[in-house]
């Protein structure tokens, strides 16, 4: 279960079951904390707002919130591509403010991330859009070989490989982004509204995806909309509102 504190409860974590708990107890196979974090974006809009949260290891979390909520500035700040304003964001126990170049970009080696819009490359196929990544990373051309066919497999897309991506469903097309996020095999995977544009059959074929991921170990964080597949699933759920945490 994640831990989080609102303004209303300034720096006592808060278990979703109502336990109370310290920053020292609660330090164990974390993967993710958020220590009074205010996001100031540069016009003056400020996204989050002395925010504390606390994700252990192999956790499954959705965070839902209103459009504007600050849910994808959350996402953001956790792989480093947004810096908080104030307070700590700590990444598998790297405090991403303190890491540049190589260090910020190994640690990103450890975090997959899945967009709504996939980010496909058009020009490239299946595989290729899966394994640049890895190819960049200098892994041997054996060592992705071994990698991509039980990725292609996991997402069900192994007869899909030499296809391009504008020759794909938009369920298809996610799940190869999913793919792209998991070769490397990350421990922890951010999904920013990964199911945004798909029907709910495709976006229930990628949730159970990122379900058997978590179940491999992989922590999962899934920002969404679609409260009817928070619903459907049993794990727990954290709320942007005006860029401050609740529990639901
Ligand atoms: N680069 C930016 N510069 C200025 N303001 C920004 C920037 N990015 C986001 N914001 C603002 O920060 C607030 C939170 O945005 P964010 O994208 O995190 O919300 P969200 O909950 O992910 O929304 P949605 O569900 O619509 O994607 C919004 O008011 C948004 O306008």
């Amino acid at each position: 279960m994640p831990l989080l504190t609102t303004h209303e409860t300034n720096h006592k974590f808060i278990h979703p079951e109502g336990k109370e708990t310290d920053q020292q107890n609660s330090s164990t196979n974390v993967i993710l904390q958020l220590r009074a974090v205010t996001k100031t974006y540069a016009n003056g809009c400020h996204a989050l707002l002395d925010v504390n949260l606390e994700v252990k290891q192999k956790e499954f979390l959705f965070i839902t919130g209103p459009s504007g909520s600050g849910k994808s500035t959350l996402l953001k700040l956790f792989y480093g591509e947004e810096l908080a304003t104030q307070g700590e964001v700590i990444v598998d126990n790297c405090n991403i403010a303190a890491l540049r170049g190589d260090r910020l970009s190994l640690l990103r080696r450890r975090i997959g991330i899945v967009f709504q819009d996939y980010k496909l490359i058009p020009q490239r196929t299946v595989a290729e859009n899966v394994t640049f990544v890895l190819q960049a990373q200098g892994y041997t051309r054996k060592e992705i070989q071994r990698r991509l066919e039980p990725t292609l497999k996991l997402v069900g897309l192994v007869s899909k490989a030499n296809s391009f991506p504008d020759q794909l469903s938009g369920g298809e097309q996610q799940r190869v982004s999913i793919a792209r996020a998991i070769v490397g095999t990350p421990p922890l995977l951010l999904a920013d509204e990964p199911t945004g544009n798909l029907d709910p059959d495709n976006s229930w074929q990628v949730i159970q995806i990122l379900q058997k991921l978590n179940s491999f170990g992989a922590t999962v964080i899934v920002t969404t909309h679609d409260e009817q597949l928070v619903r459907r699933c049993n794990h727990p759920v954290v709320q942007v509102r005006n860029g401050r945490l609740y529990q639901k």
